[in-house]
């Protein structure tokens, strides 16, 4: 399937789950090994997410040296990766989890590594299940973005959607004991 990026005109309207994190609050890891993250992957981002006001994540990530694409500056594609796990938070804060179906970056400036990247992602609208978001990377001014993602993300059942996948895990003992539960 081939899409763009529009936001439809008829959206849904939207609610803050009440279990999601407060602003300023940090925002639960989806899986402990997401390479976005997860604090247990060995070789992530280690990105920290922070619930926004409204329906806004915030997170910082160390471009670390081992992240360089061109010389000295951060890969196109690692930075993909940090908008992808930022704006895949936001639909926490509405509701149930979602995947990524649509993902595109307007790169604006090099962005050197052993820099710290503030990320602001926010809810642009719902429609049925597909969650519009928008992603700024900055370097504390939000008005002042060095890359913008845009996002379409689709609700899921976690369990139904992973479940003949959780055998690759690294975490898979722990996720098959969750399953078990009623
Ligand atoms: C004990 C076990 C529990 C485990 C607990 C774990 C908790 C973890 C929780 C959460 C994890 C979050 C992880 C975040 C990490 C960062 C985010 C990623 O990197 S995610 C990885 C990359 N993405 C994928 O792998 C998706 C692959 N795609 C799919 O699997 C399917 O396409 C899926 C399930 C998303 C949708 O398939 P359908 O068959 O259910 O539904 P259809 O009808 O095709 O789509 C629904 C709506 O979405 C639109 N849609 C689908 N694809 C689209 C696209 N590319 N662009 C625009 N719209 C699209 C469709 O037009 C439809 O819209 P209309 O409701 O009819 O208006």
């Amino acid at each position: 399937m081939k899409s763009s990026f529009v936001v439809p005109t008829d959206l849904d309207p939207v609610q803050r789950h009440p279990k999601a994190a407060k602003a300023g609050e940090r925002m639960r890891m989806h899986n402990p090994m997401c390479f976005g993250c997860g604090e247990e992957s060995p070789n992530g981002l280690r990105l920290e997410m922070f619930a926004g006001e409204e329906f806004t994540v915030d997170a910082a990530m160390r471009v670390q040296t081992q992240f360089e694409g061109g010389p000295g500056v951060i890969h196109g594609g690692v930075l993909s990766t940090a908008f992808d796990d930022v704006m895949g938070m936001v639909p926490l804060l509405v509701g149930p989890s979602a995947v990524t179906v649509h993902l595109e970056v307007d790169y604006i400036k090099p962005i050197p590594v052993e820099t710290t990247l503030q990320f602001r992602a926010s809810l642009l609208g719902r429609q049925r299940r597909k969650i519009y978001t928008e992603g700024i990377a900055h370097y504390g001014d939000p008005t002042q973005p060095v890359a913008v993602a845009h996002g379409i993300f689709v609700t899921i059942n976690a369990r139904e959607h992973f479940a003949d996948h959780l055998e690759n895990s690294q975490l898979s003992d722990e996720y098959k004991r969750r399953l078990s539960r009623p």
